[in-house]
């Protein structure tokens, strides 16, 4: 069964293949705590599974994108003081249990396109890190929290940052807990453009999400799969794995009717990635 999961701290629509996911607890400013981790992780396994949507958009609501994580999860669910082996191995578990959330939506079927306003903050940062494309309001700001309450990021900002800003910006931003606005995440090209409201960058987020839904979805999920491997590896590795990879799911069929609709002047059609079961539930 694949059926959408109930949600309390975001709302999930999905209209003409494009799904858009909103964090909604704005008076608690997004922060996450176990529930947006449980909810975040069922959204991304439906949304993966289904089939249904070909791009998705993440936007928030109220003054901040996400404050990151509830601070009061800190010596709550967490119990930082026990310091036997079981408590560290917990810590361990919980904590991979929270990477692999952000990997998951680094590895949906489908690009991912973050619509950031206010304060992204903490674990924000390392959930926008995960996403295919970021777009910011004027007023965003990135902060790498972590370092200002004592810790070390540990979701995925200090492994993904890198490959998106030079280093040294990373550094300078790891190290004094800083807020970089907008325009300088727009200098370092971590975000791809800039807006003047909340609402012209959703719209931007959703048409852009509208384009990438409307081609084929089996070249759209190659294209992904291709440039998150080429991140990762060495040129020449990555060209032997696009050959590969194109020999698996190159189509002449989605090839002629693109170029079809192109001279035709209308909009390609296209069958819908195949809906994802879990092996156990095969019988
Ligand atoms: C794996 C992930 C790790 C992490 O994410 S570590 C990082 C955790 N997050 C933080 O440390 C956030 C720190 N907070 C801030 O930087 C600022 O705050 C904000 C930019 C988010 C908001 O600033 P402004 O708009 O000026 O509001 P305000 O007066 O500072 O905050 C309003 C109330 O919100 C509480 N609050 C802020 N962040 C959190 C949070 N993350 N968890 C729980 N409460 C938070 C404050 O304390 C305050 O509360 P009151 O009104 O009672 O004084």
């Amino acid at each position: 069964m694949n059926t959408a999961p109930t949600l309390t701290c975001f709302s999930l629509t999905t209209t003409g293949h494009v799904a858009h996911l909103v964090l909604n607890r704005p008076e608690a400013m997004n922060t996450m705590h176990p529930t947006f981790w449980r909810e975040l992780d069922e959204v991304l396994v439906h949304l993966h599974r289904s089939g249904e949507a070909r791009a998705l958009v993440i936007s928030s609501t109220g003054k901040h994108f996400s404050a990151g994580m509830a601070l009061e999860t800190f010596g709550g669910a967490i119990t930082m003081d026990d310091q036997s082996p079981e408590g560290r191995a917990a810590i361990f578990d919980l904590l991979t249990d929270m990477q692999h959330t952000f990997t998951r939506l680094e590895e949906l079927r489908i690009p991912v396109i973050m619509a950031i306003h206010g304060g992204c903050i903490g674990g924000a940062v390392d959930m926008v890190t995960a996403a295919c494309i970021r777009y910011a309001t004027a007023d965003a700001f990135f902060c790498i929290q972590e370092i200002n309450i004592g810790m070390v990021a540990d979701v995925g900002t200090l492994q993904r940052l890198p490959k998106l800003v030079p280093l040294g910006v990373v550094k300078e931003l790891a190290y004094t807990g800083r807020r970089m606005p907008a325009q300088k995440a727009l200098a370092y090209g971590l975000v791809n453009e800039v807006f003047d409201t909340q609402e012209a960058m959703v719209a931007a987020a959703l048409e852009c999400a509208q384009e990438i839904a409307s081609k084929p979805p089996v070249a759209i999920w190659g294209t992904k799969q291709a440039v998150n491997y080429a991140r990762d590896h060495s040129v020449e590795d990555s060209l032997r794995q696009m050959g590969w990879l194109q020999g698996t799911i190159w189509s002449n069929r989605h090839v002629r009717e693109s170029v079809t609709a192109m001279k035709q002047k209308r909009a390609g059609d296209f069958p819908a990635l195949t809906p994802l079961q879990r092996f156990s539930e095969l019988g």
